[in-house]
């Protein structure tokens, strides 16, 4: 049995870009174990605050506790000037969009996920299971990703942050842009993955694709959190099933 507790804690978080802002004040915990939806429409912040975890927004202000670690940063820091430390207190951002190298291969990008010493030398069992989660990229592995479809070059771009060695797992709308059969596919994926003690986000417009399937849904909208939103808006979510 494995022990709940806090992956992700966070408190008073605001963040935007230049005089914009975008999140404001919010405060949620993310529990070991845990997959848990974050919905909202398009534009009313759900990448922002993945970003202002990652430290890549413009600003940001609050407290954001990864691990127990404190990871939130007070003042104008610039984008990106701390991510590392982040990335390396247990965070992987899987962003929205693909974010792929097009000359490189399926395995190239698997392997560039891999990028903690542990990760790496541990990297032929976790493409196992990445593969487990994936098996349309076994007879790809080899193939540069600019020949792969829509759907595969999403597995590439899923399976390179499953690489990493972290305890939380930011993903933004992994259905966006496919066909709803195979976007259906990625988010079933998605679900397979063996969380272990780390936790997962997942962001999506789409509700019904995670309804009934992950532990939590939270709301957001314009910047703010409709709290725990599977009794806020009536949404079903696996516990309750
Ligand atoms: N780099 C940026 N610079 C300035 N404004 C930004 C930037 N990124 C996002 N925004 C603005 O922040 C607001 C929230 O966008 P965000 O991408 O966080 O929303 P979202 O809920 O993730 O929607 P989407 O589905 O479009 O990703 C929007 O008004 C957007 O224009």
């Amino acid at each position: 049995m494995i022990e709940k507790r806090e992956v992700l804690n966070v408190k008073g978080l605001s963040a935007g870009y230049g005089p914009m802002r975008v999140i404001h004040d919010l405060d949620f915990i993310i529990y070991s174990g845990e997959r848990v939806g974050l919905v909202g429409l398009n534009g009313h912040g759900k990448s922002t605050l993945f970003y202002a975890i990652a430290g890549l927004t413009g600003w940001q202000r609050g407290s954001i506790r990864l691990n127990g670690a404190e990871v939130g940063r007070t003042r104008s820091q610039g984008p990106g000037r701390y991510t590392h430390l982040v990335v390396r207190q247990g965070l992987a951002l899987i962003p929205q969009g693909d974010e792929i190298f097009h000359g490189l291969s399926v395995e190239d990008h698997l392997d560039s996920g891999a990028f903690t010493p542990r990760a790496w030398k541990e990297r032929g069992e976790r493409k196992k299971r990445i593969l487990e989660i994936f098996p349309p990229l076994k007879k790809l592995m080899r193939v540069p990703v600019g020949r792969l479809s829509g759907g595969e070059r999403r597995m590439v771009s899923i399976g390179r942050g499953l690489m990493a060695e972290a305890s939380l797992f930011l993903v933004d709308e992994p259905s966006l842009g496919l066909a709803p059969k195979i976007g259906k596919g990625v988010m079933d994926a998605l679900m397979s993955v063996d969380l272990g003690a780390s936790a997962m986000v997942i962001a999506e417009q789409n509700v019904a694709l995670l309804e009934g399937r992950v532990d939590r849904i939270i709301g957001m909208h314009v910047g703010k959190l409709k709290g725990e939103a599977s009794a806020t808006f009536g949404f079903q979510t696996k516990r309750e099933l």
